[in-house]
């Protein structure tokens, strides 16, 4: 945690991976840093390709491409790419005030609380409520909708 003029200033640790990124990423991001007040810190974890092939599917975009891409976004101060297997040992080196959970991320709170107790971390865990609803509101559907595309090699051509 950081003391600016007085005041505790808020880390906020947002993760996820942001393969094919879509406004949806940036509501996420935007207010996942809003959970940490006035002059919040957000760090980003981008999930490493392994664990991608391992919970999720290939990813399309590689990891180090991924967090270029979250880097350069608004919300960001800081980005970083994941451990290959041990998730807390990221948690342990950025020591975040709050860890916001997506609307749609898979992880149960109560749950993540008590494993992050039990290794001996002590941060809050937090859900951000926004869902961005629009057609291509996740990368899987972005996939979808171009594997299901009558792109001719022709409409390709300057590609
Ligand atoms: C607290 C926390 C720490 C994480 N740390 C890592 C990590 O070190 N390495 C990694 O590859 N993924 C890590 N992840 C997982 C990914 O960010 C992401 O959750 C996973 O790829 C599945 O994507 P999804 O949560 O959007 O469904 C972490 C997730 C959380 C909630
Ligand atoms: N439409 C959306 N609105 C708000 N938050 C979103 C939206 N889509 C994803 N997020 C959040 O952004 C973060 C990163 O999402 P991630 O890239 O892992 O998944 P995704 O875009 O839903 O794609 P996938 O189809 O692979 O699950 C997660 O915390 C997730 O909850």
């Amino acid at each position: 945690m950081n003391i600016l003029y007085g005041a505790k200033m808020k880390t906020v640790m947002a993760t996820g991976t942001f393969d094919l990124l879509h406004p949806g990423h940036g509501l996420y991001l935007q207010k996942a840093k809003e959970l940490g007040g006035k002059d919040a810190k957000l760090v980003v974890v981008v999930a490493r390709d392994s664990t991608v092939r391992r919970k999720k599917r290939i990813p399309i975009i590689d990891e180090s491409q991924r967090l270029e891409m979250i880097k350069t976004l608004k919300p960001v101060d800081e980005a970083y790419l994941g451990h290959p297997t041990d998730m807390f040992k990221i948690v342990r080196d950025l020591g975040p005030d709050i860890i916001a959970i997506g609307s749609d991320q898979s992880y149960e709170i109560d749950h993540l609380k008590k494993d992050l107790e039990n290794q001996g971390i002590d941060c809050e865990v937090e859900r951000v409520s926004n869902y961005r609803r629009a057609n291509l509101d996740s990368t899987c559907k972005i996939i979808k909708k171009i594997k299901n595309s009558e792109f001719s090699e022709k409409s390709l051509k300057n590609c």
